[in-house]
Parts: structure tokens; sequence; C-alpha cells
């Protein structure tokens, strides 16, 4: 059987509650408006790029959904339980258990090999050694990198290192997978391949993804784009 493409997921999930919500966010930092009031739902198996001009809010907005801040205002939900209200130590288990994250410049550990890399996060939260490195290779295997995993950071090249990414970052199976700028330091090319994986990888397993770009060419190959202008989703 061919694999059903992003487009057929999200249809398929069109019915289901979202896997990732906000609602009237709001988040200041000291006098400086970060979020003035955004609502954004994402379904299960849809990818949502995030686009608008510099410094108007997006960071904040993904920072927000994933956990890593709290709003001052409005509520966050994962599947059909409130997260904002959790203590900082719940929303780190949360976001180690439950979401992945790939950023712009990778983030892997220069002095572990690639099967490591992905195999910490499950480690971490108790997996075995043993288990965490097959599990690990699996997933590297998915990204087209079954051999290439025992090379360190170093001896990949910037796309490699960014699907290596990718697999730390869907290995724990997330509802949720949040990526800044993921193709911001990759080709044209690269990044189109990098991205269409991610948003393949994450989907085919019903998972919310949320992309911040800059790149009109990475959103086009998300399923949905909103744009948040002035702290606010902007229909120009
Ligand atoms: N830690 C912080 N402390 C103070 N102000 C902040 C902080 N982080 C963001 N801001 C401000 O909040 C606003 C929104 O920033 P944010 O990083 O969310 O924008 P962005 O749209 O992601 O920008 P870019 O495209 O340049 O990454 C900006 O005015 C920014 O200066």
């Amino acid at each position: 059987m061919t694999q059903p493409s992003p487009h057929m997921m999200q249809m398929s999930h069109q019915n289901q509650q979202p896997a990732l919500a906000g609602w009237g966010l709001v988040k200041y930092y000291g006098e400086v408006v970060g979020l003035a009031g955004v609502d954004v739902a994402v379904r299960p198996g849809e990818a949502l790029a995030v686009m608008g001009p510099s410094g108007n809010g997006k960071t904040t907005l993904l920072h927000v959904l994933a956990g890593i801040l709290t709003p001052d205002q409005g509520e966050v939900w994962l599947g059909g339980e409130r997260v904002d209200q959790l203590s900082d130590a719940q929303r780190t288990v949360l976001r180690r258990r439950r979401l992945g994250f790939v950023f712009q410049d990778n983030q892997l550990l220069a002095e572990l090999p690639a099967d490591e890399n992905v195999a910490l996060p499950l480690m971490v939260d108790g997996v075995s050694r043993r288990e965490a490195v097959t599990r690990a290779r699996g997933m590297l295997a998915q990204v087209g990198l079954a051999n290439e995993a025992t090379r360190r950071p170093g001896e990949l090249s910037g796309g490699q290192a960014q699907r290596v990414a990718i697999a730390r970052a869907l290995v724990g199976e997330p509802q949720a997978v949040f990526a800044d700028e993921p193709t911001g330091a990759l080709d044209a090319a690269t990044g189109a391949q990098v991205i269409d994986l991610l948003v393949g990888a994450a989907t085919h397993r019903g998972a919310a993804v949320v992309v911040v770009t800059h790149d009109d060419a990475v959103a086009a190959r998300c399923h949905r784009v909103v744009r948040i202008v002035d702290g606010r989703v902007s229909d120009r």
C-alpha cells in the first residue's frame, strides 16, 4: 500500500478535536507586547506554518504553545488536556514526553554519534540504553540515515544533521512537533527535502506540526498558514 499523502492524512483527521490549541493567548515582556490575543488550533496530522514580519510574535507563539513560556492570559490545550497551568517541572516533563522540537541550528551534541543523539531523550526518560539506541537507529533509518547512525554531527552535511534532529524530535512519538526556522541554515533544495520529511514523518504519525518560517516555499509545503502581525492573527 502506498503511504497516504499529508493532504489525505489531514482530510482523514478533519473532524477530530485539535491536537494542539491556544485560546486568547496574551503574552507581555514587561511592557512589550509579544502576543495580543491569539486563537490557533492544529488538528492531528496537520502542519501549520506561522509566518509574519520579524519581531511580531511568531517565536513567542511557538514558545507559549510548546510550554516553554506561560501566557499571561489564555489557555493552551494539548489533546484534551489544559497544559498552561502546569508547574514548571510538569511542563518540563510534558515537553520531553509529549512534544518534539527542531531548531534552526539542529542543537545536536557534537561529541555524540547520531544514534546516541537521537536516543538521548529516551534515556533521560528512563528507557534502557540498549532499547533507546535500537529505537533511535530505527528512526534514523526512517529519515534515510541508516548508514550514518554512528557518525558525529561534524561528519554530517547540514541537511543530514537536520534529519538527525528530526529523528530526535520524533523518536518519542510526540503529539506535537515545533520547528523554528528549521530550514534557515540550508540551501533551498535541501530545505525543501527537510521540510517535506518533517511534515511527512510527523503528520503520518498523527502529530500536529507548527513551523515558524520566513520562507514562502517552506510554508507552501505545510497544510495551512497563519500570519502573525503585531501579536495577532492577521489576514493581511
Ligand atoms: N525575552 C524577551 N524579552 C523582551 N522582549 C522580547 C523577548 N522575546 C521577544 N521579545 C519581543 O517580543 C516581540 C515578539 O518577538 P518574537 O521573537 O516572538 O517575534 P518573531 O516574529 O518570532 O521575530 P523573528 O521573525 O525576528 O524571529 C518583539 O517585539 C520582541 O522584541
